[in-house]
């Protein structure tokens, strides 16, 4: 085996290939049976190797098809198997012509490793992979780092990558830290549709996510609401593995109270787990359900073991923890779910999930572009324009076959994204927020303005009775006035008669 590119040193792979072994193995089968001399994939020396093989096959979307039995028993088409050079031929085959072609395209498998800070995300993933993958002294600050590499060997490879999630929940507001985990799986599903629309499709990048570990704070007093959010926004787009981290933080009694009481919680919240571990599958794996959900002890330190062994553990007063000890966590169970047992069945199932992204992702742009007819939300040509409104029948889409593919032209990834950020409950949420604050600041304008208006009209009413005061008073003098003058005239005029008078008598007086 050796190793390129990311972190890992190329002597630590040789503990690997032992986490990988059946890994390593089937890649032996196919370079073996790819020479000419046909192997029995049954009986193949390791049965380890040989459970794999039977397991991998066995599932398909997650859920078990047939278990031992040969697909051609299941048909009933034995007689279509013929001998060919020694090598089998017909439907017998196609299972092993099919794990050839994994072997030969490799596989691409990404973990994401959640949860709130300091849990024991980065010791774990170096402890999973038997390797400093992770340098834990140089954290970087982003809320989320990528790391990839690859494992070769026997002809096949294993392309991992992880996804680390430092200072996770460290934010002061922390209502919408988990859109940072859920955007990025939603942004790597998105790049992979439009990456598959381009001519050329050997540069692929597949970074979609298969599977996250959520690592929970060892307590005895229930999941952080941020967790069962979170947990429940990851579990819609993956295969959600919830882990109790630290584990030997619990004595055995709480912690396995606090297993049930996690399992009471997810259900009661509705939380859709991984669903390889339901009961309708192999007894073994109905055991791990029973394990679910996986608390889990992560050490870089060796110590040595009552038998005098250097094993991976942690040391204590009271005593040692092995962390591969199946006895001691779940450490050993869940890494041969990851890279073992379960490793097709996280992919084959966010395939599923692929193909149910990108039918939805295609119908939404089949009805953008129908909007485009309606709303200048989207910019498009006249011509554009006139292919939407003649050509499409957006009453049923189907009908336009090849013509939709005008549609994915016009609504292209960029718009998409718009859309995706549009759509973003952050968004929508600190939009509402920010409308809600604007109405009650325009409200409490609106009412100022209301009272300086009563306000204005109660002055102006006391200002109109002044001013009808003053008019009284004004015709009041005015009216004394007149009477004034009145009494004058009156006065002048018999003042005057008087004089008339007192002439006439002179006058007479005279003659
Ligand atoms: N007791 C105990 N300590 C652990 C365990 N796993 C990790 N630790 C310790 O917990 C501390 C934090 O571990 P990290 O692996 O850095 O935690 P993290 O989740 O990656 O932290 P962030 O990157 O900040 O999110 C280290 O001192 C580890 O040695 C465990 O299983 N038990």
């Amino acid at each position: 085996m050796k190793s390129k590119e990311g972190r890992l040193p190329t002597d630590c792979p040789v503990e690997f290939s032992q986490i990988i072994t059946g890994f390593s193995e089937e890649a032996k089968v196919h370079k073996q049976s790819s020479q000419g001399k046909h192997v029995d994939q049954y009986q193949t020396k390791s049965p380890k190797s040989r459970s794999i093989r039977q397991r991998s096959s066995s599932f398909v979307n997650g859920k078990c098809k047939s278990k031992e039995t040969p697909l051609s028993e299941n048909y009933g088409v034995d007689e279509m198997n013929s001998k060919l050079d020694g090598r089998n031929i017909g439907i017998r085959n196609l299972p092993h012509q099919r794990e050839l072609l994994n072997a030969k395209n490799g596989i691409h498998f990404t973990v994401m490793v959640a949860g709130q800070s300091g849990l024991g995300k980065t010791t774990f993933i170096n402890s999973l992979f038997a390797t400093s993958l992770i340098n834990d002294n140089i954290k970087e600050n982003r809320p989320i780092v990528r790391y990839k590499n690859i494992i070769e060997g026997d002809g096949t490879h294993l392309r991992f990558g992880v996804i680390d999630t430092p200072g996770f929940g460290n934010d002061m507001d922390n209502a919408f830290t988990w859109r940072t985990m859920v955007n990025y799986i939603d942004e790597e599903i998105r790049s992979y549709i439009f990456q598959e629309e381009q001519p050329d499709r050997t540069k692929m990048i597949d970074d979609r996510v298969h599977c996250c570990l959520y690592f929970l704070k060892p307590s005895n007093k229930g999941i952080d609401a941020l967790d069962v959010l979170t947990m429940k926004e990851l579990a819609r787009r993956v295969n959600l593995i919830p882990i109790i981290a630290k584990a030997d933080l619990l004595t055995k009694h709480e912690l396995s109270i606090f297993k049930m009481e996690i399992r009471e919680i997810i259900r009661v919240q509705n939380i859709s787990v991984c669903c390889f571990f339901d009961n309708n599958i192999l007894d073994a794996t109905k055991d791990i359900f029973q394990k679910f959900p996986f608390s889990i002890i992560a050490s870089k330190e060796y110590v040595l073991n009552k038998k005098g062994e250097k094993v991976k553990g942690r040391e204590y007063k009271w005593g040692t923890v092995e962390i591969e000890n199946e006895k001691h966590c779940d450490f050993k169970i869940l890494q041969k779910i990851l890279l073992d047992w379960h490793l097709i069945d996280f992919v084959e199932s966010t395939e599923d999930y692929y193909e149910k992204c990108r039918s939805e992702m295609l119908r939404t742009r089949l009805l953008k572009a129908r909007d485009c007819l309606t709303t200048n939300t989207v910019e498009i040509t006249d011509e554009q324009r006139k292919f939407l409104q003649e050509e499409m029948n957006f009453e049923d889409i189907e009908e336009n076959k090849l013509k939709n593919y005008k549609c994915y032209e016009i609504i292209n990834k960029v718009i998409m994204d718009k859309v995706a950020t549009e759509w973003d409950p952050e968004f929508i949420t600190r939009q509402l927020e920010a409308k809600k604050r604007f109405n009650d600041i325009s409200n409490q304008e609106i009412l100022k303005i209301k009272e300086w208006k009563k306000s204005l009209f109660m002055k102006q009413e006391n200002f109109n009775q002044e001013i009808e005061e003053l008019n009284h008073n004004l015709e009041n003098l005015q009216l004394e006035c007149q009477d004034l003058e009145y009494r004058l005239l009156m006065d002048k005029s018999s003042n005057h008669h008087s004089t008339d008078s007192a002439t006439l008598v002179n006058v007479h007086i005279k003659r």
